[in-house]
């Protein structure tokens, strides 16, 4: 089990493209975060009728919940052109420097990963969110000069996966910050609904559920699950995906009812039945389990914690009542319950 697990939230460059052709284009056609949408959607409104560009916007989250999309989506609605570009590709002030001086009046630039942003593209950035101005040094030594540049009114759109670690200087440079949260089931489902028929391929609703509940809560996650339920329908069956073809491809790929994964699933039968439910260190634990303790603690241990079959105890990890039940064990009378 490593990164490339089937329900990890994050995606390599070749899904990247994969994905693209299931990006919704428009603010309508965006499934859930209703919050979100309608603030963005006043701010987008209002900066129009105004006819400025609008406020610098800062989208948060955990990976796959939308922020590139949505990235997208707002250039579209705006009808601006959009700069992609990302905290570690830029690795020197002057990488910014070049992309900022580029820029024409109204787009958007995004950057992904903000919080990743060398410290002195940071300090180059304040300055052109605020005063829509960059000083470009030019030469070298003693015989540098400062040049400042005015630039157009343009919007930074920001992503991250670590708000918290954004300095405030940066985070107070964002008129809007919007907080991405987790889909239920029934908002996957319909993700999963849309992609099918972008994927032109017939699902019925039972099948659409099944993998909604296996997705963690994330579109990207939703939309793999699928494409690989769609795979085994084509080789098994007449390319029609029913419930037995979800469940059994689901099952074929170790994805269980709960969205829980080998790892996973290893992860809580080591806790119940090598050390009783525990509380048990992270290294050990991991060594019983047969890996690092950063994949246990940044792969498994997240999605555990957040649905409440592991909580995190001064004296180590412990297996909760739901994870004993889950595994289909009778959890021990030892007054933890
Ligand atoms: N609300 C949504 N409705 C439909 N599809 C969605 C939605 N949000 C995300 N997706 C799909 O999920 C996939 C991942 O979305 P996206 O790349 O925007 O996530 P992200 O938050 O930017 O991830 P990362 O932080 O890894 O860059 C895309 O294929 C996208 O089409």
């Amino acid at each position: 089990m490593d990164n490339n697990s089937i329900v990890n939230a994050s995606a390599s460059e070749s899904e990247r493209a994969v994905e693209a052709a299931l990006r919704p284009r428009k603010l309508t056609d965006f499934i859930g975060q209703p919050k979100v949408c309608e603030q963005l959607e006043l701010v987008l409104t209002a900066a129009q009728n105004r006819g400025v560009s609008p406020d610098h916007v800062l989208l948060a989250g955990p990976p796959g919940l939308g922020k590139t999309t949505l990235s997208m989506i707002i250039a579209a609605e705006l009808g601006a052109s959009l700069r992609l570009t990302s905290g570690p590709a830029i690795q020197h002030a002057g990488d910014l420097a070049a992309i900022l001086s580029s820029l024409q009046e109204g787009d958007v630039l995004f950057i992904d990963e903000i919080h990743r942003l060398a410290r002195t593209a940071e300090e180059m950035l304040y300055l052109a969110m605020e005063d829509f101005r960059v000083d470009v040094i030019v030469g070298k030594g003693p015989g540098a000069t400062s040049i400042p540049l005015t630039l157009p009114p343009f919007t930074v759109v920001g992503a991250t996966t670590r708000s918290g670690l954004l300095p405030a200087p940066l985070r107070d440079r964002f008129g809007f910050t919007a907080h991405l949260e987790y889909y239920d089931a029934a908002e996957l489902q319909k993700v999963v609904e849309r992609s099918a028929r972008l994927l032109e391929t017939e699902i019925d609703v039972e099948a659409a559920a099944e993998i909604a509940g296996r997705s963690r809560g994330t579109p990207r996650i939703a939309n793999r699950l699928l494409r690989r339920v769609v795979d085994f329908a084509q080789v098994h069956g007449n390319g029609v995906v029913d419930r037995a073809a979800a469940q059994a491809a689901l099952t074929l790929f170790e994805v269980d009812p709960e969205g829980l994964d080998r790892l996973d699933r290893a992860v809580l039968e080591t806790l119940c039945t090598r050390f009783n439910g525990g509380p048990v260190g992270l290294t050990t634990l991991a060594i019983t389990v047969g890996e690092e303790p950063e994949t246990v603690e940044t792969v498994a241990e997240p999605y555990l914690v957040r649905e409440g079959f592991v909580i995190r105890t001064t004296r180590g990890r412990a297996a909760t009542r739901k994870a004993w039940e889950h595994l289909g064990l009778i959890p021990p009378d030892n007054g933890m319950f």
